[in-house]
């Protein structure tokens, strides 16, 4: 059995790359990072290793890279022989990898399986977009392509911090992992990945993740970087800020109360593990990665406005979202394309387009004026 895995970089290979192999399957990891894409080819295994308690050193062997941008022929040839195709790439690179599906699915024999495609993003319904770009990419020929495949959402959940300079390939992760799967695409011919779930209906798994685990990471994150504050487990240890998040994630898992019938105490319960994750002390992660492309995290569908909007739109409260949002307006971080994007619009758009452009929310919705509010109080705190 053989995958194709897009994006061989800390969840690619601390995550995806090693539950894949440990499914038997061989992985082939694809990447257009020149030097990454070598230092794969030029080890014979690579540790994951997993900190903090529990935790165990697994090792990966059984792959190889090819530069998908050097080698697209390549590429393609594995495609088209390949079992299962995943993405850990982003969602906004979706996109850019969709031709090479595309190219692979045109050069499957007729007589192999379905291949089975999942994109593991933080998004809900990465798949479908990435199965969309494959229609796009595909033109004419999308009905006949796509018949060669299965695109299934999934929601995957282990953090992987950037990883230090002289890591090599090896990877330091958190000991926990889930990784829940739609099964409905496979028609009863499931992948094999030891430890993933297979579920009827993903909506409810993918907005508990997103919306609990991201929505705290990403306050964490923007609220810690406020306060001056490096590692998301020094800003949780600040209690003002840990009152922030908190705040955030009960109004979050309101939500998913009132949204998809979800158990009040075990979201409770399942808040209170999330932030003893981001408290691990034995992994080194930064408010810069968490924050990273701020404004993706403040779109329409994301992990703040996706659940404020439904929390307004419901009479819930929304204020603590809303303050996190306000946080999120003041990241700035030079090495970050969105960030200084952000902070350009801040600076050159007035409140009431930049709301309606960035949060992607109607002007008449019941949360657009909490937002407008808050980013015409960061507007006069950068022009002070
Ligand atoms: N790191 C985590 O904790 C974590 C956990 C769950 C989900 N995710 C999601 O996984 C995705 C990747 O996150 P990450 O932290 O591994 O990021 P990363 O930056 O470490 O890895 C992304 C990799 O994709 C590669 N890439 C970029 N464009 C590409 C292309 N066109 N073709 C092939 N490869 C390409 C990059 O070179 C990089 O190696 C994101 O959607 C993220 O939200 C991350
Ligand atoms: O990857 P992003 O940018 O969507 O979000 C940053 C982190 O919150 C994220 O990578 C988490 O570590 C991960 O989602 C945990 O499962």
């Amino acid at each position: 059995m053989k995958a194709v895995h897009f994006g061989a970089g800390n969840i690619g290979r601390g995550f995806v790359g090693l539950l894949l192999h440990e499914g038997g399957y061989e992985v082939v990891f694809s990447d257009v990072a020149d030097a990454l894409v070598d230092a794969i080819n030029a080890a014979s295994e690579y540790t994951v290793r997993e900190a903090g308690p529990g935790g165990v050193n697994r090792v990966v062997t059984g792959f190889r890279a090819v530069n998908s941008r050097l080698a697209p022929d390549g590429l393609a040839e594995e495609i088209a022989t390949a079992d299962v195709v995943t993405t850990a790439v982003g969602p906004t690179v979706l996109r850019f990898v969709a031709p090479a599906i595309v190219e692979g699915l045109r050069r499957r024999s007729p007589d192999a399986a379905p291949l089975q495609v999942m994109a593991c993003e933080n998004a809900i319904g990465a798949t479908d977009q990435l199965r969309d770009e494959v229609v796009t990419a595909a033109g004419a020929d999308a009905d006949a392509l796509t018949a060669g495949a299965v695109f299934a959402n999934t929601a995957v959940d282990r953090i992987v911090p950037a990883q230090p300079a002289g890591a090599g390939v090896d990877v330091t992760v958190e000991p926990y992992f889930e990784w829940a799967i739609e099964s409905g695409p496979f028609d009863g011919a499931l992948p094999s990945i030891p430890g993933a779930h297979f579920v009827d209906d993903l909506a409810p798994y993918i907005e508990r993740k997103l919306f609990t685990v991201n929505t705290g990471h990403a306050a964490t994150a923007y609220f810690g970087a406020r306060a001056g504050i490096e590692r998301i487990s020094d800003a949780l240890a600040d209690p003002k800020i840990a009152a922030q998040v908190s705040a955030a994630l009960e109004e979050t898992s309101a939500v998913l109360v009132e949204e998809h019938g979800l158990d009040p105490a075990e979201l409770a319960e399942y808040r209170a593990k999330i932030l003893d994750r981001f408290r691990n002390p034995e992994l080194v992660d930064t408010v810069q990665r968490v924050g990273r492309q701020p404004l993706r995290k403040i779109s329409r569908n994301e992990r703040f406005i996706g659940p404020a909007a439904m929390a307004a739109e419901r009479g819930l409260s929304s204020s603590a979202l809303t303050a996190a949002v306000a946080a999120a307006l003041e990241f700035d971080d030079p090495a970050d394309e969105q960030s200084v994007e952000l902070q350009e619009r801040l600076r050159n758009e007035d409140a009431e387009s930049f709301t309606a452009s960035a949060t992607g929310l109607d002007p008449e919705h019941p949360l657009f004026a909490a937002i407008r509010d808050a980013v015409i109080a960061r507007q006069e705190a950068i022009m002070v």
